[in-house]
């Protein structure tokens, strides 16, 4: 017998929202993970991504920081486009539709761009992760699998199960990412929590030795932060970007702002600009999102 998601998101089926009646008609499936199972869909000429959640309660909890981050004026306006029930094999199950980024990991991205745009693509997660934190939240699980890298660098975070407001404990996380697992800090929602994660997530990314792949069987006796500076030794992007990243596992680094302040000291210090044949399009790049970032920095605060 085929799964209750087998079943609804066979490419060509439709969903329909059991409440607000709107019909999707299903592509393909995007992935799953812990909270759900997640399809590219269409309405109309619109591209969408439907996740229809295992857990009502965790996906629920999304939801509520969903429509609550759709109504702020950030890039986050308007990404949850429509939340309902479907019945499948005669079960009612909750969905959410949400914008569909079109993309690819940050670790593809590199691989196939090139280890120098980590300097564009750090400052506009950077970027995102201020919008958040100026709105009074906390992303909470920061990790590869939760961001979408497009054309020129552009980031997107996917999967806000884990954002939780300013001041709470993080409610979810990934334990590598997570500075409690590295006896780091308190597991609390405050802006240094995302910029611990954001900084593992730069040097998982660009650690070329998988070391990160035996973290996790690791005693906690022996996680120390020192065992990363072997891979800020190693490897130029990361040497360079050392002096951040140092703060930032040490939660030195207060709010998402300092961090882009700190960020754009580096990166565009002439000692420790990207030197590739794609210089060009990165510093065209760079310059546009700090542009972009100081635009939005006016007109929002
Ligand atoms: N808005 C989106 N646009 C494009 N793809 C998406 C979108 N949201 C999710 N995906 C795809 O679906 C996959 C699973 O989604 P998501 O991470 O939200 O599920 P999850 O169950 O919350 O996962 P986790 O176990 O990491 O908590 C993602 O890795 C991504 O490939």
């Amino acid at each position: 017998m085929s799964t209750w998601f087998e079943d609804a998101f066979r490419p060509g089926s439709e969903i329909q929202g059991k409440w607000n009646g709107r019909v999707y008609l299903v592509e393909r499936l995007l992935g799953s993970g812990s909270n759900g199972v997640v399809a590219l869909v269409r309405r109309g000429q619109m591209k969408y991504a439907l996740k229809a959640g295992y857990e009502t309660v965790d996906h629920q909890s999304e939801i509520n920081s969903l429509h609550a981050l759709s109504r702020t004026n950030t890039s986050f306006r308007n990404f949850l486009i429509d939340v309902d029930d479907m019945v499948v094999q005669g079960k009612e199950v909750s969905f959410s539709v949400m914008r569909y980024i079109e993309g690819m990991t940050i670790s593809d991205f590199l691989h196939k761009q090139g280890q120098d745009w980590i300097y564009v693509i750090g400052s506009k997660l950077l970027k995102k992760l201020t919008e958040l934190h100026k709105n009074g939240y906390i992303f909470g699980d920061l990790k590869i699998e939760n961001m979408i890298v497009s054309r020129y660098g552009d980031v997107d975070l996917i999967d806000f199960g884990g954002v939780t407001p300013k001041g709470r404990a993080i409610k979810q996380l990934t334990e590598v990412y997570d500075r409690g697992f590295w006896k780091a800090g308190e597991r609390y929602a405050e802006e240094s929590y995302d910029l611990f994660s954001f900084a593992i997530l730069l040097l998982k990314v660009l650690d070329r030795k998988n070391r990160f792949a035996s973290f996790p069987k690791m005693l906690p006796q022996n996680r120390e932060i020192e065992l990363l500076h072997a891979i800020m030794k190693e490897n130029p992007p990361a040497a360079r970007l050392a002096p951040f990243l140092h703060k930032a596992l040490n939660s030195q680094i207060a709010t998402s702002e300092e961090a882009y302040q700190l960020w754009t000291g580096l990166v565009s210090n002439k000692k420790v600009s990207p030197k590739s044949t794609t210089m060009p399009w990165l510093k065209i790049c760079f310059a546009a999102s700090v542009c972009i970032f100081a635009a939005t920095l006016y007109i929002y605060w």
